[in-house]
């Protein structure tokens, strides 16, 4: 498994979008200045049946002084709200028309609908510009987010219009441990397909993990989980499902809900900046949690030195081997297998600037940090050569035996 971690175009996953210049490992990519003038988007995702329409109907409903656009892939079965959640207007609650281009996204596959219709749904949808401000994704309740994310956040043509602000994730309190722990209830079809798909991927191997859940997926790419239904389970059962999504998703906010009733919309669930910022204080914050309740899926946090220019291609090479090949770079080569899906990390610079990591499986990019020279200034004058820099995943496997090797090939890779 050792490995050589020079740029290859071979090795290279697809891309989901072309960016004009190669393969966007972000070390060039602009600040996130730009999404000020875009129109963000919020998926909302969730299990069959966890509140997600109950939260949009609050949202549309909340005052806001937002215009929102929302979008549903399950117009089939949702007729009623098809009407009444279309666009809603901030100065009423009631809605207004909607507009003869907005295409809705047919049944089935979400990551294909999304690509094939939704896509220029969106984009059609952007024409209607001045028409609404913020744009609501409802998923289907079996949707993979880590399908869909990526599509909003790198796809050049939409980049210049939306931007991704959040992945929210409904869960119900009183089923979701059991929708973990045996996909009980969860669409066999798709377990077993899954399952397929992972043994192809890993074919003579002859190993087989922990059961990934569509539950898993789903909130180990949340940036914020809603725990609705509080009311159906008693304070004992509701510490236990918080810890468990705590364990799987060491960096989401988590919100305890009934009806979908968060306390404040702005920050908690819309205008999270999830994927144009990372704050401190979730890094520190998922670095405490070291609980693996969940065999599945859990978080680890790596600590790195002040980076010269540099050590931070190293970086960028390792993460491109980590990311795309799923492979760490080893001395001694090691069997144990994982997967990563969501990534977030936050360097300093020798120069005092800072960069920070934004990643959804194979897909990441460095950001300059706003307020770089202050920030970074400012912690190397109090650091003084301390472990500064933090780098969070979130993935399948990834165990403490895991956390230490990765933390030693990392070690080597930027010497
Ligand atoms: N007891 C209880 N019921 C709730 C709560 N929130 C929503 N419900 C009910 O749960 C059911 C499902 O809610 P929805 O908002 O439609 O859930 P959804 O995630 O959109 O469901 P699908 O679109 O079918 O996947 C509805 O009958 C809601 O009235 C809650 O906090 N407590
Ligand atoms: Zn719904």
């Amino acid at each position: 498994m050792n490995m050589d971690i020079s740029d290859d175009e071979e090795e290279a996953p697809p891309l989901l979008v072309p960016t004009g210049e190669g393969h966007n490992t972000g070390l060039e990519a602009a600040t996130s200045d730009t999404s000020l003038l875009k129109v963000p988007i919020t998926i909302i995702t969730g299990y069959l049946g966890a509140g997600k329409t109950t939260l949009l109907n609050y949202i549309l409903t909340e005052r806001h002084g937002k215009k929102i656009a929302v979008i549903l892939n399950e117009f089939g079965d949702t007729i009623d709200l098809e009407k009444s959640l279309a666009i809603s207007d901030a100065n009423s609650t009631t809605a207004s028309a909607v507009p003869d281009n907005f295409v809705p996204l047919a049944n089935g596959c979400i990551c294909c609908s999304v690509k094939d219709v939704g896509v220029a749904a969106i984009e059609n949808l952007m024409e209607q510009r001045g028409a609404f401000d913020y744009i609501l994704l409802e998923t289907t309740g079996l949707a993979d987010p880590g399908n869909i994310a990526p599509l909003f956040w790198i796809d050049e043509g939409l980049g210049s219009s939306i931007f991704l602000d959040g992945i929210v994730t409904l869960v119900d309190a009183k089923n979701v441990l059991k929708s973990l722990d045996d996909g009980l209830g969860d669409d066999a079809e798709k377990i077993k397909e899954r399952e397929e798909e992972h043994a192809h991927e890993h074919e003579g191997e002859g190993h087989k993990g922990p059961l990934l859940t569509t539950a898993h997926l789903q909130i180990s790419h949340a940036d914020v989980v809603v725990v609705n239904k509080s009311d159906l389970v008693t304070e004992e059962e509701l510490q236990a499902v918080k810890e468990r999504i705590r364990s799987i998703n060491g960096l989401a906010r988590i919100h305890v809900t009934e009806r979908s009733r968060v306390p404040q919309l702005e920050g908690l669930v819309l205008d999270l900046h999830a994927y144009d910022n990372v704050k401190e204080e979730d890094l520190d914050f998922a670095a405490k949690g070291h609980s693996h309740l969940d065999p599945a899926i859990s978080t680890i946090t790596l600590t790195l030195p002040v980076l010269s220019p540099h050590q931070l291609e190293k970086l960028d090479a390792w993460l491109r081997s980590v990311l795309w090949e799923s492979d760490l770079p080893l001395h001694s080569p090691t069997t144990l297998e994982f997967e990563i899906h969501r990534s977030k990390g936050r360097f300093v610079l020798t120069n005092g600037s800072v960069k920070l990591l934004q990643g959804v499986r194979e897909i990441f990019e460095f950001i300059d940090h706003r307020d770089s020279a202050k920030g970074g200034g400012e912690e190397n004058a109090q650091g003084g050569g301390r472990e500064t820099g933090k780098l969070v995943f979130i993935g399948k496997g990834l165990n403490e035996e895991l956390r230490e090797l990765f933390e030693e090939s990392l070690t080597a890779a930027l010497r």
